[in-house]
């Protein structure tokens, strides 16, 4: 039996007159890759920021391995073991790959060599290791979305939030993504991911939770949940679920 290493219990947001997420509950197990889905607006950003702490729920428990992270500052979160990435990636333009990746570290240990060790460890890992010294304003888009990842998993977490790291990716970019976090998931990191591009979530998710107007309307196997007419509804709307039927 999977043990679960984060566990959303009934979380809520509303802004203003706008109900972002409404009594959300859904779990990640150990070693897992969870597939986050919605059409555009559904809520997934704010779910994410919920559990990284930069949104306060409104309702309900974000359990971390068993505790209650909800409201904590996302330094917190980080340090209690959960990582992400941005929509946006910005690294710190003027610093090296390397300087790039050790910012990371120092949420874990003050230990400079430690850190300097790890980040060389990552450049490698990520494919970067011609580009140390490369200041991060001189890479590519994808390097620097990487990149970001990289300094992520600098922090040591033991579950990483992706938020669409493949946006803007050619095919071969996205292959190349794909392989790294089943690489991370190898390594034994858990992973929860957002992602548009539906090729990589399903070849990539061990299981798909789909939210539509901020409520959970599936949870499950990928292959499954994305012939369910809740969803494909959701996805195309009544006309295109009916037209099938
Ligand atoms: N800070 C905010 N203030 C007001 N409304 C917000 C705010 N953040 C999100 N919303 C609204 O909450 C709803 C959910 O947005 P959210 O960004 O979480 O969806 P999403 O599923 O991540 O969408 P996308 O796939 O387009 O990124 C939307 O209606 C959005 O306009």
């Amino acid at each position: 039996m999977t043990t679960t290493i984060l566990d959303v219990q009934g979380i809520s947001k509303r802004f203003g007159g706008v109900q972002a997420v409404k009594d959300l509950s859904f779990s990640v197990g150990k070693g897992e890759i969870l597939g986050l889905l919605g059409p555009n607006g559904a809520g997934k950003t704010t779910a994410f920021n919920m559990i990284a702490g930069y949104l306060r729920p409104d309702t309900g428990k974000v359990l971390f391995e068993g505790k209650d992270i909800a409201g904590k500052r996302p330094w917190d979160v980080c340090k209690a073991g959960i990582a992400r990435t941005f929509q946006l990636s910005k690294p710190f333009g003027d610093l090296n790959v390397i300087e790039n990746l050790m910012v990371g570290g120092f949420c874990r240990t003050g230990d400079r060599a430690r850190i300097r060790e790890r980040a060389e460890w990552m450049a490698d890992f990520l494919g970067m290791g011609r580009q140390r010294e490369a200041e991060a304003n001189n890479l590519t888009a994808f390097d620097r979305r990487k990149l970001e990842l990289g300094r992520a998993l600098c922090t040591e977490p033991r579950l990483l939030l992706m938020d669409e790291v493949v946006a803007g990716a050619t095919p071969s970019e996205a292959g190349e993504m794909v392989e790294l976090v089943r690489r991370i998931r190898d390594m034994g990191i858990s992973v929860l991911i957002v992602e548009h591009v539906m090729k990589v979530i399903m070849s990539l998710s061990d299981r798909v939770v789909v939210l539509d107007y901020g409520e959970l309307i599936a949870d499950g196997e990928p292959q499954r949940v994305v012939a369910e007419p809740r969803v494909l509804k959701a996805y195309f709307g009544e006309r295109y679920v009916q037209s099938r039927a």
